[in-house]
């Protein structure tokens, strides 16, 4: 019985001992887990806020990063004007971090041009997931020498010269799309931020794309284009998977330059078997390869002028046209309609100036030399896009430490941001910055001589291609609206805040209401 006793008090406390040791061990274990974790954590946190103040030198931004890694990540995803505006206003040279990207933001004319000019140590700079979708070969992703030798076969179809060639095809989308307005808001004013994004996505596909492209294939672009936008997001997860806002955005890609490289296919046979003229870009772009390839048979010595691109190729490109106007456009068009609908001085302006130069003709076929011609429109265009820059920002990533001013240098690595908007609201060069006057744009004004203030569409190497392309569209499609139809447009306590959404929208999304004007209100413009 002792024996028995014995043994099981014995077994007892070497179980007790066993247990104690190990969950002493266990703690200790564990203990050293936390430890580790926390020690981990503690450097991880230490070693980010120290590279923060390093990065930051003597530049304005937090002194800290208060919230530790993600820094304001969850700020940067719903943006808001007011707050980048504040951080412009906070110095020339100001920063931010989030997670491991430490961001530089100028914020005056000159520090802006001297970045957008500075090629050898930034290039733009894209989200991650930008390469997927637009696919890595894709030009825009070119730098130095290779981008400008790229960007001198393209310059050539969007001089004023080439523009003139797809009016024809622009003037039917705009009549088009005006009607389709009238007769969608006849019984009630409608929000038109969609309606213009789609006459956006049309105007480009036409130009671009000419007959080529069906009504049904616009469509559908216009239609599905906004996935692409939503994909873009900053941060991304590193693959793609199925049924994400990302899979759709590059399905959207895909199929969009599948029919681009379709309508390619089609432009090569109507300018090099059928010896057919050029009517849009495509045309134009394959009629300077047929060129090159003429001028270079004749003469086997003359250096080739622009080499030869695949149907692939050509709509790889073409979608970085319609990637890099759908948003900027779309905003510039909202900005425009509204401003002038609120403008009756403005619009009586633009009508009496579209009827005289038609000589009374409402039918007039829009041409080169009409759009030209109408001087007070372009100036309402070019002050609409001064009042309500659309791209607010141009992000760049520097590629080697860039001695930015005398006493600051962007670390290599980080992201460095010019600001458009302060230099287009610089008071010293536009009295009363924040009130919307096409007259500050006559010629020999202020205004019109600070060419160093227009950064509307950047600056350097990767300035807009597009630009010219913009001034005339623009000016034809607002003359056009304001001498056919009356624009009404619901005011909201919203209608002139600022909404960011990739660029800058009206925050009520813009509501209005297209009536038809009669050919006689029409004509009495000219005597008003
Ligand atoms: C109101 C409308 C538009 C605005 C405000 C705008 C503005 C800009 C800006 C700020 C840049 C960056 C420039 C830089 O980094 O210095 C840019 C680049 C570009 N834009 Fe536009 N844009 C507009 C419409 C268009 C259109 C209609 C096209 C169509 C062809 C276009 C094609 C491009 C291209 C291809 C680039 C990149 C050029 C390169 O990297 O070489 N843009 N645009």
């Amino acid at each position: 019985m002792s024996q028995v006793i014995s043994s099981y008090s014995g077994s007892n406390s070497s179980t007790i001992a066993g247990t104690i040791s190990h969950y002493a061990q266990s703690v200790i274990n564990d203990f050293t887990w936390w430890q580790a974790i926390l020690a981990v954590v503690i450097g991880v946190v230490s070693y980010d806020q120290i590279m923060y103040q390093i990065r930051k030198g003597n530049i304005a931004g937090p002194k800290f990063k208060v919230w530790p890694v993600i820094g304001p990540f969850l700020e940067s995803l719903d943006p808001k004007f007011e707050e980048y505006k504040a951080k412009w206003d906070s110095g020339p040279l100001s920063c931010v971090s989030i997670f491991h990207k430490f961001v530089v933001i100028a914020s005056t004319r000159d520090l802006a041009r001297k970045i957008l000019q500075s090629p050898a140590y930034v290039k733009p700079c894209v989200v991650d997931v930008a390469v997927k979708i637009l696919r890595p070969s894709n030009w825009v992703f070119l730098d130095g020498k290779e981008h400008v030798d790229y960007r001198k076969g393209l310059n050539g179809l969007f001089t004023k010269k080439a523009l003139e060639v797809y009016i024809p095809a622009q003037e039917k989308i705009i009549d088009d799309y005006l009607n389709r307005f009238a007769e969608m808001s006849k019984d009630e004013p409608m929000i038109f931020f969609h309606e213009f994004r789609e006459i956006m996505c049309a105007l480009s596909l036409k130009t671009f794309c000419g007959d080529y492209i069906t009504d049904e294939q616009i469509k559908l672009i216009a239609d599905n284009y906004y996935k692409v936008t939503a994909a873009l997001e900053l941060v991304n997860f590193p693959i793609i998977i199925p049924f994400t806002k990302t899979w759709y955005g590059k399905v959207t890609a895909d199929d969009t330059m599948k029919i681009f490289e379709s309508c390619a296919a089609m432009a090569k046979k109507h300018i090099n078997e059928e010896n057919g003229k050029p009517t849009c870009v495509m045309d134009a772009w394959i009629d300077s390869m047929k060129q090159a390839r003429e001028s270079k048979s004749k003469d086997p010595d003359a250096k080739l002028l622009i080499r030869e691109f695949s149907n692939r190729e050509i709509s790889e490109a073409i979608f970085t046209f319609l990637f890099a106007s759908q948003d900027a456009s779309s905003s510039a068009c909202c900005w425009m309609f509204q401003l002038i609908a609120d403008r009756p001085d403005v619009m009586a302006k633009i009508r009496e100036e579209q009827i005289r130069l038609r000589d009374g003709d409402i039918n007039k076929p829009l041409t080169g030399e009409l759009i030209d011609s109408m001087k007070y429109t372009f100036m309402v265009v070019k002050e609409t896009l001064r009042y309500r820059p659309p791209v607010l920002m141009v992000p760049y990533v520097v590629k080697k430490s860039y001695p930015v001013s005398d006493n600051y240098t962007v670390p290599k690595g980080a992201m460095v941001i010019p600001t458009l908007y302060p230099a287009l609201h610089d008071p010293e060069v536009y009295e009363n910055p924040d009130d919307f006057i096409p007259e500050r744009w006559v010629e020999g004004s202020p205004a019109n001589q600070a060419k160093k203030n227009w950064l509307v569409f950047g600056n350097g190497p990767h300035v807009c291609l597009g630009q010219n392309y913009v001034m005339m569209a623009f000016t034809a499609l607002i003359g056009k609206a304001a001498m056919l139809y009356d624009i009404d447009h619901t005011v909201t306590p919203l209608s002139e805040e600022i909404k960011v959404f990739a660029t800058i929208f009206p925050k009520d999304d813009l509501i209005l209401q297209f009536k038809h004007r009669s050919e006689q209100e029409i004509l009495n413009d000219i005597s008003a």
